[in-house]
């Protein structure tokens, strides 16, 4: 189902829940509403749609990814950047790592650890963050 995105900024600063095998209607709704917003978008959070769960999706060339409980666990080769999201106004500078290393559980909840460069690595991390209830 496609959802409103969650432009609350009290809302989008609260810490998600870790997301277990019940959470499986947020894993389709994320899907849909990317599909949506493919042509500004190219990655979202759950609590974008207003669901505090830790599921992130990223835009892979053509390819949806979805990433339940990602962790980043490794990370090199900081660089400032500046970026903007669907959920605000405008574009903020950050840091981000040219390389990282993720743990997660892929869209059929299998232990995965891959890692990730340059933009796709980018997105992971703004992704990342907002599980951690930080917007840029
Ligand atoms: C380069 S990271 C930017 C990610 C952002 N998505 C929102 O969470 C977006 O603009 O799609």
């Amino acid at each position: 189902m496609i959802r409103e995105i969650n432009r609350n900024q009290k809302s989008l600063a609260q810490k998600s829940e870790p997301a277990t095998k019940n959470d499986q209607a947020v894993l389709t709704d994320l899907l849909d509403t990317l599909r949506a917003h493919q042509d500004v978008c190219v990655g979202m959070a759950a609590n974008m749609i207003g669901v505090h769960k830790r599921v992130i999706i990223v835009q892979m060339g053509v390819l949806p990814v979805l990433m339940i409980n990602p962790e980043i666990t490794a990370k090199s080769d900081p660089y400032t950047t500046s970026e903007g999201c669907l959920s605000l106004l405008g574009e903020r500078q950050t840091t981000r790592y040219q390389n990282i290393t993720v743990k997660f559980l892929n869209k059929n909840f299998k232990p995965t650890t891959q890692k990730f460069t340059d933009f796709v690595a980018q997105i992971i991390q703004h992704e990342v963050d907002h599980c951690d209830g930080i917007i840029i």
